[in-house]
Formats: structure tokens, C-alpha cells, sequence
């Protein structure tokens, strides 16, 4: 019989199938395409650098053995790792490297590499491949902690579960564990909270701490420097991986297709996945259907707003803290009348702090009363997308439906085109997540929209006054 590649590596997996795990065989060995035989030496076509690692660390005994009983002493495997490098027109290439068991050149070194940077940016989020012991900045803020986020019945189910996940990272079926709930409530607290926990009881787990949009921008810049295996691989060497504002990824399907891989390997191996979210998952737009099932597997834990004990203690809490002392009437005025975020409620405390002082006035309840009534009024209301959509409708005097139609009628165009164009300005929502609100259009017609707005507001004396007319709505 015709010996090949694919007869002798045939016969390697129908032994290697014999000796592991079936999850184990169609994960690592399944993939692998047999590329060529030249005398003993057998060239195998693995996904990846990781995947290569992966068979080299767990495997090359049982990949040694079967080949040996095949081509004899002298065998020799040599992987082929197609790279994935289709960006810039460029065809995808190929690596070769011998398997370590037969040739010391490239045996894997133990090596560590240091990431430390002072600022929150991670400089270099990349390892080379190879090296095994990495030892990563967490980008954890040590200012947030369990002690000092202040339990209530809007946060018990967020923060036991919290603490749960700090306690055994990975083993427990809050994974992943995703935090959701409105601005100012605690989600970057209690995250940070918890991955500051998870390093102080296991310091030697490599604990990452990152937010989505900063997630998003490494990701195109390794796209663009063609670095997008490593980016996945150092991704997939983490233990716990905390991802704050995950609805971020709104729209961005190349980042939600990474995220997906990285997750499901994150998830595969038993470590720790711990995301939030302004939103729950059903009310998530533009995210795809696989991720937010994914995002479904373990807990979702909502932040409510805090009732009005818990607001008392957050403040009390606050000024012990801080070495200040206030009466509790003033206490009680500020918590009463700032319900809905936390960082408000704490904002209204410290300008009153640094009022009495800075002016040398004793803080009385007068004070407070107009604190408290300035910062309200300064608050910038949240504009939604629903919201913007209907202040323009209105002033059209239209429904909302009529506005999102597929009509080409030049009023109700223009009208559309104005709501693109507030959302654009008014909302953190991407280009596609706007136009899949106002109608089901994609991100080009979003941005056609925004551009007429512009040329408009330049040579149309009416068509300025709308937009003035409605800016004012929402300021
Ligand atoms: N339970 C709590 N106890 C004490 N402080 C709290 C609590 N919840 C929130 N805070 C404080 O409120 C402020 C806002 O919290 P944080 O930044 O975590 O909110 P967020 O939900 O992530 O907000 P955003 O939606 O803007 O990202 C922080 O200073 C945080 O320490």
C-alpha cells in the first residue's frame, strides 16, 4: 500500500483517539491537516502558534509515540502554522516549526516578560509565543474594594455573587459574571472589587482588568500591524478577565468575533470571565446572537439605584473616610434628593466639602439645599436614542414610525436625517447601533446622514433653525 501523509497520519490518530479524552481529540487533533511525508518526517497543519503550544505542552508523548510506531526511531514532526494574514491583499502564510521533542532549537523557553507601564494603557499587550511565564499589569485600582462598596438591596445579588467569583475564580457557574446596570451605580467598582480580591487571595493568577473600548482599540491596531494572532494569545493566557462596558462592542463585529473565540477559550479552560454592562443582555443592541447567549451562561446581576438607607450609608461612609464630619440633617437632605447615581450622590458631597471650606463657610442645611439644587440642575440628563428619535418627531409633528419609514418624502428624510445626526452627537451609540434604531438603516446611510446635517446647517437658514430648535430640546 501507498504510504502518505494522510495513511500515516490516519493511523497516528486512530491511536492517539484510543488514548484521550473524545472533547480533547476533536478540539486538538480533529483540526490538524496531514501536509506532507518526506522519508520519516511529517508535516501536520495546525490553526494557530497557541494550538501549536497547546499539542507541544500536553501532547508531543502521545503525538511521539503513535509517530514512531509509523515512520520508526527517527520520525520527526514538523507543524505548519497557517498564519492568518489575508489583511492587505496579502495571501495567508505559512510557518515552520520542528516539534521541540526532536529538535532543540525551538524548545519552548521559560522566560518572563514584565508589562508594567505607569498609566492605565496596556503599551505592549503582546507576548511572543513561546514563552510561558508572563507576568501582566492587572490595571485593578486598589481604591476599590469590597469593604468600601457598601451593601444594599440594590447591589446584595451583584456583590455576594461578586465575592463568590472572588473567592474561587472560574469554579464556580457565575462564569461568566456579568454586572449590568445604570450610570454611576457601581460596575467598575465591583469589578475592580472583585479582581483586586481574586489577587490578594491568589496572587499568582494572572488577573486582567480592561475596558471594552480599549479592548476594541487594540484590536484594530493588531489588525493593522498584522498582529492579531499574538493579540488573541495573550488574551487566552489569561485567568480572569474583566471586561467593563461590554455594550461598547455595540456594531463592532470584527471585536465581537475575537471576543467570541477568546471567551469561548477562556470559558473551555476554566477561567474567569467577569463583564458589565449599562444594559441587560436582552436590551442589547448590535451584539450578536451567539455572543449574548454566551454572555447568558452564567449570572447576569443587576445594579439597581440604591434605596435611601443605602444612600445615607454610602455617604456616611464617604465622609468617615475622608476624616469629615456633617450633620445629619445635610446627610439626609443630599441622599434625598439624589437618587439615581452614585457618583452624583458622592460628587454633591465633596463640592459641599470643598465649598465650606474653600469659602470658609460652616456647612449648613442652606448650603446643602443649594449644592444640591445647582448639581441636579447641572446634571446632564442621559439622552437615549428612543428619546431623540420622539423630540424630533414631535417637533415635525410625525410619529415615530413615520419617521423610521422607508418613505423618500424630502420633510420626512430630513427628519431622519436629524435624528442620525443627534444621536451621532448625543449618544455614545456607534454609527451601525443608530442606524439599526432609526429604521434599520446600516452605518453608511448613518453617516451620509450626518454629513448632510452638516452642509445643511451651512446653506440653509431653515433647516438651522431646526437644528438649533431641537439642540435646544436636548441641552
Ligand atoms: N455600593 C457602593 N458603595 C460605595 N460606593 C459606591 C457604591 N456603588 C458605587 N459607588 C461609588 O460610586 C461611584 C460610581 O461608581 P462606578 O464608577 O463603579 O459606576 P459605573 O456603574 O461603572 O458607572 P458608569 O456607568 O458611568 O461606567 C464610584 O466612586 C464608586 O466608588
Amino acid at each position: 500500500m501507498n504510504v502518505t501523509a494522510t495513511s500515516v497520519w490516519n493511523n497516528c490518530l486512530a491511536f492517539i483517539q484510543d488514548n484521550i479524552q473524545p472533547q480533547a481529540f476533536k478540539t486538538w487533533f480533529e483540526p490538524i491537516k496531514p501536509v506532507k511525508l518526506s522519508e520519516n518526517s511529517l508535516s501536520i497543519q495546525v490553526p494557530s502558534k497557541f494550538f501549536y503550544e497547546w499539542l507541544e505542552e500536553h501532547y508531543v508523548k502521545l503525538l511521539k509515540v503513535s509517530l514512531t510506531k509509523e515512520l520508526g526511531e527517527n520520525a520527526k514532526l514538523i507543524y505548519i502554522i497557517k498564519m492568518e494574514n489575508t489583511y492587505g491583499n496579502k495571501e495567508p502564510f505559512t510557518e515552520r516549526i520542528p516539534s521541540s521533542n526532536r529538535s532543540q532549537q525551538v524548545a519552548p523557553q521559560e522566560l518572563e516578560v514584565a508589562i508594567k507601564s505607569k498609566n492605565p494603557e496596556l503599551k505592549n499587550p503582546f507576548v511572543i509565543p513561546g514563552i510561558r511565564n508572563i507576568k501582566i499589569e492587572s490595571q485593578l485600582n486598589p481604591n476599590y474594594s469590597f469593604d468600601n462598596f457598601l451593601e444594599g438591596d440594590s447591589n446584595r445579588l451583584a456583590r455576594s455573587a461578586g465575592m463568590a467569583v472572588a473567592n474561587k475564580p472560574g469554579g464556580t457557574s457565575f462564569n461568566p459574571l456579568l454586572v449590568f446596570g445604570g450610570v454611576g451605580l457601581g460596575k467598575t467598582h465591583l469589578a475592580h472589587a472583585i479582581g483586586v480580591d481574586i489577587k490578594d487571595k491568589y496572587p499568582e493568577r494572572t488577573v486582567l482588568y480592561i475596558s471594552a473600548e480599549k479592548f476594541t482599540q487594540q484590536y484594530i491596531e493588531s489588525v493593522k500591524k498584522n498582529t492579531r494572532n499574538d493579540f488573541i494569545h495573550f488574551y487566552q493566557l489569561i485567568d480572569v478577565l474583566i471586561i467593563d462596558d461590554v455594550q461598547f462592542l455595540s456594531g463592532k463585529s470584527g471585536t465581537q468575533d475575537v471576543f467570541f473565540h477568546i471567551f469561548n477559550h477562556l470559558h473551555q479552560n476554566g477561567k474567569q470571565v467577569i463583564l458589565t454592562s449599562d444594559k441587560a443582555p436582552v436590551d442589547m443592541q448590535d451584539i450578536e446572537q451567539r455572543l449574548l447567549s454566551r454572555f447568558k451562561w452564567g449570572l447576569s446581576a443587576e445594579l439597581q439605584t440604591p434605596d435611601y438607607e443605602t444612600r445615607v450609608s454610602i455617604l456616611k461612609n464617604k465622609l468617615f473616610r475622608d476624616g469629615v464630619e456633617i450633620p445629619d440633617d445635610i446627610v439626609d437632605h443630599v441622599a434625598r434628593n439624589i437618587k439615581t447615581n452614585i457618583r452624583e450622590l458622592e460628587g454633591a458631597i465633596i463640592s459641599l466639602i470643598a465649598q465650606s471650606s474653600f469659602n470658609k463657610k460652616e456647612v449648613t442645611l442652606e448650603l446643602a439645599q443649594q449644592v444640591v439644587e445647582k448639581f441636579v440642575k447641572n446634571t446632564k440628563r442621559e439622552v437615549s436614542i428612543d428619546y431623540i428619535q420622539k423630540v424630533v418627531s414631535d417637533y415635525f409633528e410625525m410619529d415615530v414610525a413615520t419617521l423610521q419609514s422607508k418613505t423618500r418624502k424630502r420633510h420626512i428624510v430630513q427628519a431622519r436625517q436629524l435624528a442620525m445626526f443627534f444621536a451621532k452627537k448625543f449618544t455614545k451609540a456607534s454609527l451601525a447601533s443608530i442606524g439599526s434604531q432609526i429604521g434599520k438603516r446600516d452605518h453608511a446611510t448613518v453617516l451620509h446622514a450626518c454629513k448632510t446635517v452638516d452642509n445643511l446647517a451651512e446653506t440653509d437658514k431653515q433647516f438651522k433653525k431646526y437644528i438649533d430648535d431641537l439642540s435646544k430640546k436636548f441641552s
